[in-house]
């Protein structure tokens, strides 16, 4: 009896073995034989249980649910510890599940098969701002942000040259310079008496940084670094905070702004049309001053755009340059210098970098020096991997594939966790202390990293369009503070949190104590 039952039961396994091998056959008709066999059901990747109607998204409910916002890097990190490198998060109201991937290998195998058209999953409020509520202005010129197939690709390919060449970045240099020395000056003016800038430092940061990005993407000098700003400046700031802080909340929560105008929803918008009418109007301005008979190699951003496109291509250019370059370059840098000054003993070798080829407070800070400056590279690079700014990417997938041996069909966002992967010893040695040499080539201590294991940019033909620029601004300010400074932290280290860039939590209460304007030895 028992012999007949074992048979037959082994009969259906083959049976259900076949159906699944020639469903996937159909579904992914240019996988090898072997890998079809062993493919396992979408259904089995591990992860957190669903349940009815709500699905996963009751996890976000704030005080019942287990996934905070603010704090979804430990979420993800729990997540990876309880059930391993691959992990579903399905029956997600409103939007498509997730797959968090906690695996360079895969991760490069995705982006290395990655097709013309790479669809990064986000945004589908801001895809609604720009293509239902104003798509007057939109038309079908949406930019790069939040717009997807053949209209990104078509905008991309106007503007990918131009903000990518490193000739592009390069003629920025001296100006970029100018604005890290306003900045210099400033927070000499905002110390107290023990040298320690305001609780709101992070501000003063967002100011240099919109700053810097209005040189780059209008060519024009909003004057942020003053000490009484236009109110053009701390509105365009805050509507970029609220702009990022809402994009999560309406994404992971139940999506109820698609029913109606909740507030999140009309603060979201209101925010948007106030970047919208801010950057119009300094697009405007910067439209009148603008000399079109330079030599092609000085000109900047916005005149080689204009030089092949309408000037709506340059307005909607800079319009998402502004949603995303600033931000994202402020927390870095805030962040980059609470690394440096809670790990002295780097920031002096770093200073002695500096000092080498700044001898004199006064010397000229060329894209010749700064290229030279690697330890400064390095210790950039070093907290980028610690405390990535934007902690995960990801890709939707545009057909059925093949991930970690799982079938995983089309339309899943597939997030990479970099920020996960960055911070374990399995990829990089003694992970969790500050050591910027790892960064330097042939430094005997550090083996070879993987190379998809910090990817802080991105990567492909969807990789940061800014990232140029954002190195520049960067290097140069932390150059130029750290020639003149010697930064210091004396509180309660700070954690992290996900506010909404990747950023330390609390007042950047930094020291910033005046170096002796000591020669070269
Ligand atoms: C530390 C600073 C920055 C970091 C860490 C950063 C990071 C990123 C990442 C991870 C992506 C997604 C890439 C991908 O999908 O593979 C991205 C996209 C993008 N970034 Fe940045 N970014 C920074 C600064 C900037 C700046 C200053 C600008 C503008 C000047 C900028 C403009 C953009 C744009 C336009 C995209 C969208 C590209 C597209 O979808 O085609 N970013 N950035």
């Amino acid at each position: 009896m028992n012999k007949v039952y074992l048979l037959v039961k082994l009969g259906h396994v083959r049976q259900i073995c076949h159906c699944r091998y020639f469903h996937y056959k159909n579904l992914l008709p240019s996988i090898d034989e072997n890998t079809l066999k062993n493919v396992k059901p979408y259904g089995d990747i591990p992860g957190p249980k669903a349940i009815p109607f709500l699905g996963n998204t009751w996890r976000f409910i704030p005080f019942i649910g287990d996934f905070q916002i603010q704090h979804i890097d430990k979420v993800s990190l729990k997540l990876s510890q309880k059930y391993g490198k691959i992990v579903k998060v399905d029956g997600l109201l409103g939007r498509p599940d997730m797959v968090f991937l906690f695996d360079p290998d895969e991760i490069q195998n995705i982006f290395r098969r990655e097709d013309h058209l790479p669809l990064r999953p986000s945004m589908p409020s801001l895809d609604y701002y720009k293509h239902t509520l104003r798509k007057d202005f939109f038309s079908d010129t949406g930019g790069v942000i939040a717009v997807h197939g053949e209209q990104w690709q078509q905008f991309r390919s106007k503007v990918n040259q131009i903000m990518l060449q490193p000739r592009s970045a390069k003629i920025y240099t001296e100006v970029i310079s100018d604005i890290a020395d306003e900045f210099v000056q400033r927070v000499s003016k905002i110390r107290n008496r023990n040298c320690e800038v305001p609780d709101d430092f992070l501000n003063e940061i967002h100011r240099w940084s919109l700053e810097s990005l209005a040189q780059i993407a209008l060519d024009i000098r909003m004057g942020c670094l003053e000490d009484s700003p236009s109110e053009d400046t701390q509105n365009l700031i805050d509507a970029i905070n609220i702009f990022f802080i809402n994009v999560p909340i309406l994404e992971l929560k139940i999506p109820f702004w698609r029913i109606f105008n909740t507030p999140t929803f009309r603060r979201y918008i209101q925010a948007l049309d106030c970047i919208k009418e801010i950057c119009l109007k300094y697009i405007n301005k910067s439209m009148e001053n603008l000399n079109m008979d330079k030599p092609e190699s000085q000109m900047s951003v916005i005149q080689k755009v204009l030089k092949e496109n309408p000037i709506k291509v340059a307005s909607i250019l800079a319009l998402d340059l502004f949603l995303v370059g600033v931000d994202t370059t402020s927390n870095a840098v805030a962040s980059i210098l609470y690394q440096l000054s809670i790990n002295p003993e780097k920031q002096e070798l770093l200073h002695e970098e500096i000092l080498e080829k700044l001898p004199t407070t006064d010397a000229k800070l060329t894209t010749e020096k700064l290229e030279a400056m690697i330890y400064l590279k390095a210790c950039i690079k070093e907290t980028m991997r610690m405390y990535p700014v934007v902690i995960g990417n990801g890709r939707q997938t545009s057909s059925d594939v093949i991930i970690s041996g799982y079938h995983v069909p089309k339309g899943v966002q597939v997030i990479f966790q970099h920020y996960v992967i960055s911070n374990q010893e399995e990829y990089f040695t003694r992970a969790r202390d500050f050591i910027p040499e790892r960064w330097l080539k042939n430094h005997m201590a550090f083996k070879e990293h993987h190379p998809f294991a910090s990817l802080p940019f991105g990567f492909g033909k969807r990789m940061c369009l800014g990232k140029r620029f954002a190195e520049l601004e960067i290097q140069t300010l932390i150059a130029k503070i750290m020639r003149t400074y010697k930064v210091e932290y004396h509180y309660k280290k700070l954690d992290y949190h996900i506010h909404p860039m990747y950023t330390p939590n609390g007042p950047l209460k930094l020291r910033f104590i005046k170096r002796n304007d000591e020669p070269l030895k």
